[in-house]
């Protein structure tokens, strides 16, 4: 691997999630790894978790990291080919990316979509201009289209609550430790599948894609019964989506779930517009039921979701911020292992 830029750029779910699991036990068994080497961070957008978390996992690497605010503090970037840069762009991705890859070992980068012109984010022109001229591995840390690093957190913190992909899954034969309240489906010995849920869930602002389309992608690779509910008109690209169901009815979405994921994201086909406010599409106790809770965060409480469910014992939300590190982990060990 030498860049990772989605989740078809994980191998093996199940081993990287295992070996993610393996760093969390010890995060600096790998110490030396990194030793000598340096991670550039390029923030063109906000970030707590990913900024954190990542520089987190590079240090336990062993590591030197470096931080840019490229949005305010960089240059304006130019990432057309033959453009003639009289208007706003000081510096085109030729030479930056150029110029950065002489300064670290592993770029990673955030740029997310502007939510105007579709095909223009679509063509994902920060990560693949980086992609295209640095002569350094690439990471996603949320791009137009996707947030791997995300996705692989939640795959974690989903194993970790007898979700898909726990390391038990292969020998599978138990009854005993089955995730959720409900046993239906419980057949012969074989563990019921556990019931995860994509909830689209209100927002004032127009929000990208990217969180829900690498959580379907990376939930499309593991043995689950995966269900996604949204209001009409917030269907995300059916690209992604494929044959996975989709239930307009939020509350029998939810029924009998083990895992709701809430997020709000703008209309696909309507593209990047916020359609009507439907708060009744907030996350409630009610809805939930035992199920556990999940979000990427940043989360607008009593809006997304209410009070109740992130002060209980069900939320995971702090848990899926924690996971970033070592599925940043796993990722930087992955591509520094590459350049040995
Ligand atoms: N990286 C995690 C989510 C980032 C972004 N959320 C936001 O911009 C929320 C901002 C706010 O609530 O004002 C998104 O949905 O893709
Ligand atoms: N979940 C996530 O990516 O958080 P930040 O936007 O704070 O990095």
């Amino acid at each position: 691997m030498k860049n990772y830029f989605s989740i078809q750029d994980i191998d093996s779910l199940p081993d990287w999630v295992s070996e993610a699991r393996q760093l969390k036990g010890s995060p600096t068994s790998q110490k030396q790894l990194g030793v000598g080497k340096t991670l550039c961070l390029l923030f063109f957008n906000n970030s707590l978790r990913t900024r954190l978390s990542t520089q987190k996992a590079a240090m336990n690497l062993g590591m030197e990291v470096m931080v840019m605010n490229f949005g305010n503090e960089g240059w304006a970037l130019e990432y057309g080919d033959g453009t003639v840069m009289d208007q706003g762009t000081s510096e085109h991705i030729k030479e930056a990316a150029q110029v950065v890859s002489q300064y670290c070992d592993i770029v990673a980068i955030r740029a997310f979509a502007g939510l105007k012109d579709k095909a223009k984010d679509e063509a994902e022109e920060v990560l693949n201009g980086f992609i295209s001229y640095a002569s350094v591995s690439v990471v996603n840390m949320e791009s137009s289209i996707g947030h791997p690093l995300q996705a692989l957190a939640d795959a974690i913190t989903l194993a970790e609550h007898q979700g898909p992909n726990r390391e038990t899954d292969s020998q599978e034969n138990k009854t005993d430790d089955k995730p959720g309240k409900s046993e239906q489906g419980q057949q012969s010995g074989a563990r019921r599948k556990p019931k995860i849920v994509l909830s689209w869930a209100p927002h004032p602002k127009a929000l990208p894609h990217a969180v829900a389309n690498s959580f379907v992608e990376m939930m499309r690779r593991q043995d689950a019964e995966f269900v996604i509910t949204h209001p009409k008109g917030y269907e995300l690209n059916p690209e992604i989506t494929g044959d996975v169901p989709i239930e307009y009815n939020q509350k029998k979405a939810c029924e009998n779930a083990d895992f709701v994921y809430a997020k709000n994201w703008s209309s696909y086909s309507d593209y990047g517009k916020v359609l009507h406010q439907n708060s009744d599409w907030m996350m409630t106790q009610e809805k939930l039921g035992a199920a556990k809770f999940m979000h990427c965060l940043p989360v607008r409480r009593n809006v997304v979701v209410e009070d109740a469910v992130l002060d209980s014992g069900q939320s995971l939300v702090i848990e899926q911020a924690n996971n970033r590190t070592y599925a940043a982990q796993v990722v930087l060990k992955k591509l520094l292992e590459n350049m040995r």
